[in-house]
């Protein structure tokens, strides 16, 4: 049984420390830890430097493992550091492994943020603006505030923790995979359950428990052809334009409404059966909270359960942007000699990442042969990651329903989630343990968005839900 004194102590302290809290998430936003930017590396190393002075300061024994080298846009780089932290080692315990990403998506003020994406502000609803703020620096920072206000009430910490923080999810997690395997049976070897706190809730108001990811792959197709960018009035009408063929090629991948057009890509989707049916009727969701998170009507579906089937159990094809492509105001007549054109593919069950990346790589040759012109075509996968799905009947996810009910006081509904998670199912397989995903933030946070935010409310009320299902894991039978 889980002391309620002990809860409400905790509760309690927490609420009278929420400005702190914010305080160490503002610094922490602070810090602009862009995977994908080599220009931002140092930085993404300053935000693992910081966590480690909190790991410290909280008595966490930690590793700041060195992954290595990679090249990212012909710069070779080193990784940020896996930070591996313990904390409490009784072997009466059980132990949980908590995982999150203190990297963060690329920001800019011109993007649309109505205020500097680097400087948290709090807006009259209690709104906390800032990049990473719920992706994931705000749940990250919450399993540390959840140990720091059980030393500061006196409180024993119910498990032994193990975390691990790394700084590359939002870049393929490069690194982590090897590092996973080679300390299953040492690092990780005594983990019970794992919890990953790095998704959102379906809508504004009714928390949940995620059961499920979409898988991604990543594209980039580069065409090449003059040996540099030209004239269009000299040089128009003249040669073989390579936005022209990326433009045509972009345009065979997917429909307006979002059917991929890739033959054989859709042809190992899962079958919908009638048992998976059901789980969308007990859903509380409402088309209303998908437009309100995307500030319009331009919604494909008109009914919640398609919306929902077509987020978590349908793959889906986006087209994100063009490198090398003139995109700054004004009027530049430039013939840019090179672009590379990205796009992405998210996968469900029964998809597979290599397939994926051969159906894509033979239809985009066969296509840009078509054309006709004399530029070269490159087609690469910067990363791929399966799908998972598992199941939310073990203990692990009836301690974590337990924790929503006594700090929201209600039952969580349980999702799957559209966006994707590499690590997850490298957890299950390796550690061969049961993977929770309990998300602290909300559908209309606009991770990867401009204005992410994470309310005042779901961030402190998600360090209790984090400690409270901590405290419902050591009160549980686990078998
Ligand atoms: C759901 C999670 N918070 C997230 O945002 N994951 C990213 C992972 C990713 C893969 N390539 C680039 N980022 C996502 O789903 O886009
Ligand atoms: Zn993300
Ligand atoms: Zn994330």
């Amino acid at each position: 049984m889980v002391n309620e004194t002990v809860l409400k102590n905790f509760f309690k302290y927490v609420d009278e420390n929420q400005d702190h809290y914010v305080d160490r998430l503002r610094e922490a936003v602070a810090i602009p830890s862009v995977s994908s930017d080599p220009d931002r590396r140092e930085d993404v190393f300053r935000m693992g430097n910081w966590l480690i002075e909190l790991f410290k300061k909280l008595g966490i024994s930690y590793e700041a493992v060195d992954v290595g080298n990679h090249v990212m846009s012909g710069k070779t780089l080193k990784l940020p550091p896996i930070l591996l932290g313990s904390y409490g080692n009784d072997p009466k315990k059980k132990t949980i492994l908590v995982y999150g990403h203190y990297d963060v998506q690329p920001a800019l003020l011109e993007d649309g943020w109505n205020s500097d994406p680097w400087k948290l502000v709090e807006d009259s609803t209690g709104r906390l603006v800032g990049r990473g703020s719920s992706d994931d620096k705000g749940p990250i920072i919450g399993w540390l505030n959840a140990i720091e206000a059980h030393q500061k009430i006196g409180v024993e910490f119910p498990v032994n923790l193990k975390i691990c923080f790394e700084g590359m999810e939002e870049n393929g997690s490069e690194g982590l995979d090897d590092l996973i395997a080679r300390e299953a049976d040492k690092y990780f070897k005594c983990v019970d359950a794992v919890c990953i706190s790095d998704n959102y809730w379906l809508g504004v108001t009714k928390p949940c428990l995620t059961y499920g990811l979409r898988g991604i792959s990543y594209f980039n197709i580069t065409v090449s052809g003059p040996g540099r960018d030209l004239h269009s009035g000299v040089f128009g009408g003249t040669v073989y334009e390579p936005m022209t063929d990326l433009i045509i090629l972009f345009s065979k991948l997917v429909t307006p409404n979002g059917k991929i057009l890739i033959p054989g890509i859709n042809d190992d989707v899962a079958e919908l059966k009638d048992e998976e049916m059901e789980t969308y009727r007990s859903i509380e969701f409402k088309l209303e909270e998908l437009q309100s998170a995307i500030e319009s009507k331009t919604n494909i579906y008109d009914n919640e359960t398609q919306t929902l089937q077509a987020r978590w159990r349908y793959p889906s094809l986006s087209i994100h942007g063009i490198e090398g492509a003139f995109s700054a105001p004004g009027v530049k007549t430039v013939l840019p000699c090179k672009v590379s054109g990205k796009f992405s593919i998210r996968s469900v069950p029964n998809m597979d990442p290599d397939k994926i990346t051969a159906c894509v790589d033979k239809f985009l040759r066969e296509e840009f042969g078509k054309l006709g012109s004399e530029n070269k075509l490159q087609v690469e996968c910067v990363h791929g990651a399966k799908p998972w799905v598992s199941s939310p009947d073990h203990w692990n996810f009836v301690a974590a329903a337990n924790a929503v009910e006594k700090v929201f006081n209600c039952k969580p509904d349980l999702t799957r989630e559209g966006g994707s998670i590499p690590v997850t199912l490298t957890f299950q397989d390796a550690l061969n343990k049961n993977v929770l995903l309990l998300p602290m933030g909300r559908g209309d946070d606009g991770a990867h968005s401009t204005n992410e935010k994470l309310d005042r409310h779901n961030y402190t009320e998600g360090i209790k839900l984090l400690g409270t299902y901590l405290h419902e894991v050591a009160a549980i039978k686990s078998t």
